[in-house]
C-alpha cells in the first residue's frame, strides 16, 4: 500500500473541479452545498475551483445556483452580509444533466471539464463526489474512465457515500469494480462520524492527557457505553432503510468506527495510514459471534411501534411510507461487544442505536473501576464510579464525574461533574462533519475516511449477526416510538452488574455540575 504523507499545515485546498453526482438529492441540499459554502467563506477553497452539479433532472445553471442558494440559506450559517461572497461563490457553479448510464454524456462532461480548467486556472485536479445510490458507484467509475475524465494531468479522487455494500460479498464486488478504475489511495469512503469534532477529539483526549492515557485499559476501565439515539423515524428514506436496518445503516459503520477510535493503540505517527492500521487491528480483535445462540445472548434487535413524543402521536415503523407493512427490519440495534486484545480483554463495550428514541444524542461513556481495595470508602453505597463522558452530537463537549465531600457535611459524598462544553463556546456543529471531510479529501488527507480493509473487517464482524437473524425473527422485539428501546438490552447490561448511564439532558438529580458555560 502506498504511504501518503500529508502536510497538515496546508490551508487552502489545491484548485480542482468538484463533480457532484446526485446534485438534486437530499444529501447535496442538506450537507454538501452548505459545506462547500462554509469552506469558501473560510478561505479553504481558494478561487481556482469549479463545481459541476450532475443528475438526470433538467436544470439550467441559474436554476441550479438558485437551488444551491436556498440550501445554504436554510442549512448554513448564512448572514445578510454574505451576499457579495455568495455572488462570487455562485460563479463557480455549473449544472449538466447526465444519466449515469450514458457514456456519451461523460464525454461531454470531459469537454466541459477542459473548459472549466481553463476558465478557473485549474491544473486538471478532479474530485468526484458520488452522492448516489450505491448500485451506481460501479457504473459511474467505469464511465468516468471510458468518458476520458481520468486523462487530465492533475490528481483524481473518488469520494463515495455509505453504505459500502450490503454484506462482505457485495462490498468485495463493489471494491473490485472501483479498483479497476481507481487506486486505493484515490478512494475516499465517507463515514461522516469521522468528520465530527468530538470523534476526532477522542485521540487528543486519550493521547495528550496524563490523566487518561495510563488508565485507558482493562485494569482501570469497567465498561464502555456508546449510545447513538435519534428522535427521527425513517422519514422519506423508507425504501432504502427497509433493506438496510440499523445494523447496516449505523452499526457496521458509525458505531464500529467510534469504537475503534476509543479502543485503538496509539499510532506511531499521526499520519493517515498509521492511524488506519491501528483502527483495523481493533476490528480484527472484535470477538466474533460464532453461533445464533451467541448472537441472541449478546445482541438485541427491535422495531418501533406506534407511540408518542410530547403530545404528538407517532406511527409505528410498519406504517411508514415505502416500508413493508410486515417488515421485520430493525430500527434499534444493541449489543455487548468484546475487543479481545491485551488492552481490552474482559471489558464489555455496550452499543446501542435506534430511531424514534426520546432524545437525539450521541455519547460515549467510559466507566472506570472503583478505587482498588478502598478500605475507607469502598463499601459505601454513595461512592459511584468515575465517568468520562464524551458528547459527540448535537451537544459537543465532555465531562468527568467524580466523588467529593458534600460541603458542610461530615463525610457525606456527592457526585460532581466537571464539564467542558465545546458547543457552548464555539456553537453547535462547528465545523460541520461534511465540511471537514470535503476539505480533507481536497487536501489528500484520508485519515478520516475508511480504508478497504476496515470496511471488509467491519462486514466480517456484522455478517454473522445478519445471518443469525435470517434464520428466525422470533427475537425481534418492539418498543413504542419515543421510548428508550427494548427491555432485553437492559437485561444484557444488568447481567454484567452495570446499567446504562443517563445521556443528554437526563443526568442524575444528585450530581453537582461545575461548568461556567452550562445552562
Ligand atoms: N440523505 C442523507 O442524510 C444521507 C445520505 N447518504 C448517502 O448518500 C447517497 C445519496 O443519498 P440522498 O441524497 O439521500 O439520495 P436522494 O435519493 O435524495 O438523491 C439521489 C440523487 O441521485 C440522482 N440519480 C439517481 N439516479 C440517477 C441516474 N441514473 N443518473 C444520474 N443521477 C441519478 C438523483 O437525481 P435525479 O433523479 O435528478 O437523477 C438524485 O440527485 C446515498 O448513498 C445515501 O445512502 C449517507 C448518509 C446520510
Ligand atoms: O448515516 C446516517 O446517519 C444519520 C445520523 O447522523 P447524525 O450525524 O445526524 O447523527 C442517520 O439518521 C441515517 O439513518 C444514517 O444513514
Amino acid at each position: 500500500m502506498t504511504t501518503t504523507t500529508v502536510n497538515f499545515e496546508q490551508q487552502a485546498a489545491e484548485g480542482a473541479v468538484y463533480y457532484l453526482f446526485g446534485a438534486t438529492g437530499d444529501l447535496a441540499k442538506r450537507k454538501l452545498f452548505p459545506a462547500l459554502f462554509s469552506l469558501y467563506k473560510e478561505g479553504k477553497l481558494a478561487e481556482n475551483f469549479a463545481v459541476v452539479g450532475l443528475a438526470r433532472r433538467p436544470r439550467t445553471n441559474d436554476q441550479f445556483r438558485s437551488d444551491v442558494y436556498e440550501s445554504i440559506v436554510e442549512f448554513c450559517r448564512y448572514k445578510a452580509d454574505d451576499t457579495a461572497l455568495w455572488n462570487k461563490f455562485a460563479e463557480h457553479f455549473v449544472y449538466m444533466p447526465l444519466d449515469i448510464n450514458n457514456v456519451d454524456g461523460f464525454r461531454e462532461l470531459n469537454q466541459l471539464s477542459s473548459e472549466l480548467d481553463k476558465k478557473f486556472d485549474i491544473a486538471g485536479n478532479r474530485l468526484f463526489y458520488l452522492a448516489l445510490a450505491p448500485d451506481l458507484f460501479g457504473p459511474v467509475s467505469f464511465n468516468l474512465r471510458d468518458g476520458g475524465l481520468l486523462g487530465s494531468d492533475g490528481w483524481k479522487r473518488l469520494v463515495i457515500e455509505k453504505p459500502f455494500g450490503y454484506d462482505l460479498e457485495s462490498a468485495r464486488k463493489l471494491n473490485a469494480q472501483l479498483s479497476q478504475v481507481f487506486k486505493e489511495e484515490e478512494i475516499y469512503r465517507i463515514d461522516h462520524y469521522l468528520g465530527k469534532e468530538m470523534v476526532q477529539n477522542i485521540e487528543v483526549v486519550r493521547f495528550a492527557n496524563a490523566f487518561f492515557e495510563p488508565l485507558w485499559n482493562n485494569k482501570h476501565i469497567a465498561n464502555v457505553q456508546i449510545t447513538l439515539s435519534e428522535t427521527v423515524g425513517v422519514e422519506d428514506r423508507g425504501g432504502y432503510y427497509d433493506k438496510s436496518g440499523a445494523l447496516r445503516d449505523m452499526m457496521q459503520n458509525h458505531m464500529l468506527q467510534m469504537l475503534t477510535m476509543i479502543a485503538m493503540e496509539p499510532p506511531s505517527r499521526l499520519q493517515p495510514e498509521d492511524i488506519r492500521d491501528e483502527k483495523v487491528k481493533v476490528l480484527r480483535s472484535l470477538r466474533p459471534y460464532r453461533s445464533s445462540e451467541e448472537v441472541r445472548a449478546s445482541v438485541v434487535r427491535a422495531q418501533y411501534s406506534e407511540g408518542a413524543a410530547s403530545t404528538k402521536s407517532l406511527p409505528g415503523y410498519r406504517q411508514e411510507d415505502s416500508v413493508n407493512p410486515e417488515s421485520v427490519t430493525e430500527t434499534y440495534f444493541g449489543a455487548r461487544v468484546y475487543v479481545d486484545n491485551f488492552r481490552w480483554a474482559g471489558v464489555p463495550f455496550y452499543i446501542r442505536t435506534g430511531k424514534r428514541m426520546p432524545v437525539k444524542t450521541t455519547e460515549v461513556v467510559i466507566e472506570f473501576k472503583n478505587v482498588p481495595e478502598n478500605v475507607l470508602f469502598g463499601s459505601r453505597e454513595d461512592v459511584g464510579p468515575n465517568l468520562l463522558v464524551i458528547r459527540v452530537n448535537p451537544m459537543e463537549g465532555m465531562y468527568i464525574k467524580f466523588n467529593a465531600k458534600r460541603p458542610g457535611s461530615d463525610r457525606e459524598i456527592q457526585p460532581v461533574a466537571m464539564e467542558f462544553c465545546q458547543s457552548c463556546q464555539v456553537g453547535i456543529n462547528t465545523p460541520e462533519a461534511y465540511e471537514r471531510l470535503i476539505y480533507d479529501a481536497a487536501r489528500g488527507d484520508s485519515t478520516r475516511f475508511t480504508r478497504w480493509d476496515e470496511v471488509a473487517q467491519a462486514w466480517t464482524f456484522v455478517d454473522p449477526i445478519a445471518k443469525a437473524w435470517k434464520e428466525s425473527d422470533s427475537d425481534l422485539a418492539f418498543y413504542p416510538a419515543g421510548s428508550w428501546g427494548p427491555e432485553p438490552m437492559d437485561r444484557i447490561i444488568e447481567e454484567d452488574g452495570f446499567h446504562w448511564w443517563p445521556v443528554n439532558g437526563q443526568e442524575e438529580d444528585n450530581v453537582v455540575w461545575i461548568s461556567g458555560s452550562r445552562k
